[in-house]
């Protein structure tokens, strides 16, 4: 164990060139610095710079979190899909809130955004669903997310057999998919820096727009 803390404790964290955090320069809606940040991300190749952690409350009140694919960020927010009856559909359902957390690595970002849910029109969940690969179609056709598998075999079957439902009828739609749109009334900038003079900037959604400040980090 003591070995396991001195490995550790010898990783460098913030190595290599980190990106300028300028906060003379802040535009005034979060959503337009996430872009921004994100597409940054994207041209420094980080790997699956759209994954976050999505964080929701487990129907027991405790914390419940797992790593999503963000699709899209429009003026409503940050979608993200999965099965309405998957666990964390299902703590959307009964509370309708959640907090991003996204890190990328290399520019030593991390961005948190908290906020309500709303589950997408059928026809948005639709369109999401048919943009999806046949693969990936398949998988989330079984709708059977979170659920105990007695058997990886059962799963290589369903998956096989769903595939052919989809190449059978290409317009099939997974019933339970559901695109979710997180409205945000937070959202946390944090830039880390090797001297660890680390920058923090918080936006707040008001009534009269996003205001904004700095926080100790
Ligand atoms: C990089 C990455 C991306 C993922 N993307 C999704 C996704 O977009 N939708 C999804 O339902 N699960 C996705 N998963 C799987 C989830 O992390 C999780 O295991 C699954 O959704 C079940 O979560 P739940 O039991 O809390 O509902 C992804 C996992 C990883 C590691």
């Amino acid at each position: 164990m003591s070995d396991l803390r001195e490995v550790l404790r010898e990783i460098e964290v913030f190595e290599g060139e980190l990106p300028d955090f300028d906060v003379s320069e802040l535009p005034a809606d979060p959503h337009e610095l996430f872009t921004e940040w994100l597409l940054n991300a994207i041209r420094r190749g980080v790997r699956e710079p759209h994954a976050m952690t999505v964080s929701t409350t487990g129907l027991d009140g405790s914390p419940s979190a797992r790593v999503l694919i963000c699709k899209d960020i429009t003026a409503d927010g940050w979608q993200f899909a999965a099965d309405r009856d998957s666990r964390k559909g299902r703590e959307l359902s009964a509370r309708p809130a959640a907090s991003l957390t996204f890190y990328w690595s290399p520019l030593a970002r991390q961005v948190r955004v908290r906020g309500t849910v709303r589950p997408g029109t059928p026809d948005e969940s639709a369109a999401d669903f048919l943009a999806r690969s046949p693969g990936a179609r398949a998988e989330a056709l079984l709708g059977r997310q979170s659920a105990p598998l007695a058997d990886l075999a059962v799963r290589d079957a369903d998956v096989r057999e769903a595939a052919g439902r989809i190449a059978a009828r290409p317009g099939l739609v997974a019933p339970g998919w559901t695109l979710y749109t997180l409205r945000a009334e937070q959202v946390e900038f944090w830039q880390g820096d090797k001297e660890r003079r680390h920058t923090r900037v918080e936006y707040r959604r008001t009534d009269a727009g996003w205001e904004r400040g700095l926080l100790w980090p």
